[in-house]
């Protein structure tokens, strides 16, 4: 179903040589000058050797949302309906991704994958899969034809973004449960204990946590599913808005659009996307260290160091959105800094 080409990086080392030719000490702009060099490759994919500027012209961001069954169980501090009154807000305006999005110029969609009872308004995506997931430490969240069709419901909204010219793009998500659904995935693929991938979420006590882990542990235990029935573990512990960014993010890549990938729960999508396709890899920006315990865990697995550290775990797309500035930053550099010729500097690295 998904197609990712790997990046040719058919440019990198002429990129690699005019970054190092900027007036600085080699390399002295740290993961700024990766990030840099990611966005070009993948932009000069499409566009072939790149005359500058470089820019990012249209960046998107898509929040999913949708309810979890094990929410019902005792494993948030909020219960299911909290994620219908953030997706009103959301569509108000209220809420931290739209004042982010607002400032930093993200264009902003949000989209109910199946939350419990839908919502009449015309700021609200439908593409449901369903009135919640079931509990998943007693049957599967869902059935394969309905992860199918999440899958196909993000493909074609990314291609939508395609066409309108998205040239960046960012996820985001709403669920209360969802931390359970994370956890799950991150245990079945890493083989962890749930001790290990479970954290506390909305910010659970520790009497809360300790049921929390012990559910996960038993729907672990209960489906045993071997890690590389990828598409088992997303259907048996996944939600619907994480189906839904599994999917967007391969189709995504597919396009050669660079992925922000935002906290735990995106993370744990993301984890799913590159065992189905190893080359969506290629795509990612990891954009933050989420408060989340376990998602430092995750990001190692990618063996990847994020952008930001701001112990932030508010899911939303949050993490990401705050990342824009830092990628316009690598790429306005890139454009405008002058070489140690143009700017009569030593070049301290070549003369020495
Ligand atoms: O993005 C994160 O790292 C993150 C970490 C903890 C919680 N969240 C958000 O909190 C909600 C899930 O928390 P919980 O406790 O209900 O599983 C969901 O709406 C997420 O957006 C998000
Ligand atoms: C209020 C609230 C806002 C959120 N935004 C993302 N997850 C959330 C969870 C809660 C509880």
């Amino acid at each position: 179903m998904f197609n990712v080409q790997p990046l040719s990086k058919q440019f990198e080392s002429e990129f690699w040589s005019e970054i190092n030719n900027k007036t600085k000490p080699l390399g002295a702009l740290g993961q700024l000058e990766t990030l840099a060099i990611q966005v070009l490759n993948i932009q000069s994919e499409i566009h072939g050797k790149l005359i500058k500027p470089v820019q990012i012209n249209y960046p998107h961001l898509l929040v999913f949302a949708g309810d979890h069954g094990i929410a019902d169980y005792g494993v948030s501090i909020a219960p299911s309906a909290v994620t219908g009154q953030m997706v009103n807000n959301f569509a108000a305006n209220g809420a931290a991704i739209n004042v982010f999005s607002k400032q930093l110029g993200w264009q902003l969609d949000v989209i109910d994958t199946g939350i419990l009872q839908p919502i009449n308004s015309i700021s609200i995506r439908r593409q449901r899969l369903g009135c919640g997931t079931k509990p998943f430490h007693i049957e599967p969240a869902m059935s394969h034809t309905i992860m199918e069709q999440g899958f196909v419901f993000a493909k074609a909204l990314v291609h939508e973004k395609f066409n309108e010219g998205c040239d960046l793009i960012a996820f985001g998500e709403m669920g209360i449960g969802n931390t359970s659904s994370a956890s799950a995935i991150m245990s079945a693929i890493m083989e962890l204990p749930a001790v290990e991938s479970v954290g506390s979420g909305t910010g659970i006590d520790q009497a809360t946590l300790l049921k929390k882990q012990q559910l996960i542990q038993q729907a672990l235990d209960h489906h045993r599913i071997p890690k590389e029935n990828v598409l088992d573990i997303l259907a048996t512990y996944g939600g619907f808005e994480i189906v839904q960014i599994c999917g967007a993010m391969l189709a995504a890549a597919e396009r050669k659009i660079p992925i922000v990938v935002d906290g735990f729960i995106c993370t744990a999508a993301a984890m799913i996307a590159k065992l189905i396709d190893p080359n969506v890899q290629d795509y990612f920006i990891f954009a933050h260290s989420s408060g989340e315990q376990g998602h430092d865990k995750m990001l190692q697995w990618f063996d990847a160091k994020p952008l930001l550290n701001l112990d932030m775990r508010l899911g939303e797309g949050t993490g990401a959105a705050l990342c824009l500035p830092l990628i316009q930053s690598a790429l306005a550099f890139y454009n405008e800094m002058a070489s140690f010729e143009q700017a009569n500097v030593v070049n301290v690295v070549s003369d020495i």
